[in-house]
């Protein structure tokens, strides 16, 4: 089966005394969930970001969807194909209200006004939270952040998506409703051991040397 994604030989460091990947190797299958699992600081969101170009390699092959990508024109397309949730809720979310956020992204891919409003209110309730729409953004708790930046993401059908820690500050309730909206996309997703169990199909560990095993 050819991969979704293909890391080869990918070597990083934010500082030349910070070495956080070398010659790092990883391949992510259309049918699998795969979790990354390591320490504070191993790297995790750092792969996350090198996965779709927020951050240049020193020494890359990264192949996503069948193609090598080098550009910042193959990223962008990267960027579309794979969705990535970002940790901190802040990062996705800046408009007024939830449906504006949410429904950014279908507008950004080219859908009509009312059409990405559609969307946006479809992906919404299909999450159990079609009552944030009208909803200021900056004033949801930190847990409803989260859930409204899934959703931005999830509103432009992306291929797979990537969750940086997913379920951090969710609730019980929020946490089922996100596991069932999950188990249909291929992802990658970083976070703790628990989680990973339940949901993961796959998992891989990163060291505090920035080696997966
Ligand atoms: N912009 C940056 N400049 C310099 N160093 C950075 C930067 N961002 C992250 N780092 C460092 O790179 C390493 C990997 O960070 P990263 O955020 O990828 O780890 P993580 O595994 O996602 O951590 P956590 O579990 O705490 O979220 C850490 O040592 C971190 O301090």
């Amino acid at each position: 089966m050819t991969p979704l994604i293909e890391f080869e030989q990918v070597s990083f460091a934010y500082t030349p005394e910070r070495q956080v990947f070398s010659g790092l190797n990883v391949r992510v299958f259309p049918d699998e969930r795969l979790g990354i699992i390591g320490p504070n600081g191993s790297g995790k969101t750092t792969f996350l970001h090198l996965l779709v170009g927020l951050l240049k390699p020193r020494k890359r092959t990264i192949r996503a969807f069948g193609k090598i990508r080098r550009s910042e024109q193959d990223f962008y397309e990267v960027r579309i194909r794979a969705g990535l949730v970002f940790q901190d809720a802040d990062d996705q979310l800046f408009c007024p209200t939830v449906l504006d956020d949410v429904a950014f992204g279908p507008l950004n891919l080219g859908k009509t006004a009312g059409k990405a409003r559609e969307v946006a209110l479809q992906t919404l309730a299909a999450l159990g939270i079609g009552d944030f729409a009208g909803r200021i953004t900056y004033k949801l708790s930190y847990g409803e952040k989260r859930l409204a930046a899934l959703v931005t993401v999830l509103s432009m059908q992306p291929d797979i998506l990537l969750l940086d820690e997913p379920t951090n500050g969710l609730d019980e309730r929020s946490k089922q409703r996100l596991n069932d909206v999950l188990h249909t996309l291929p992802q990658v997703i970083s976070h703790g051991q628990e989680f990973m169990q339940a949901h993961a199909t796959r998992t891989i560990h990163i060291t505090a040397n920035g080696i997966f095993q």
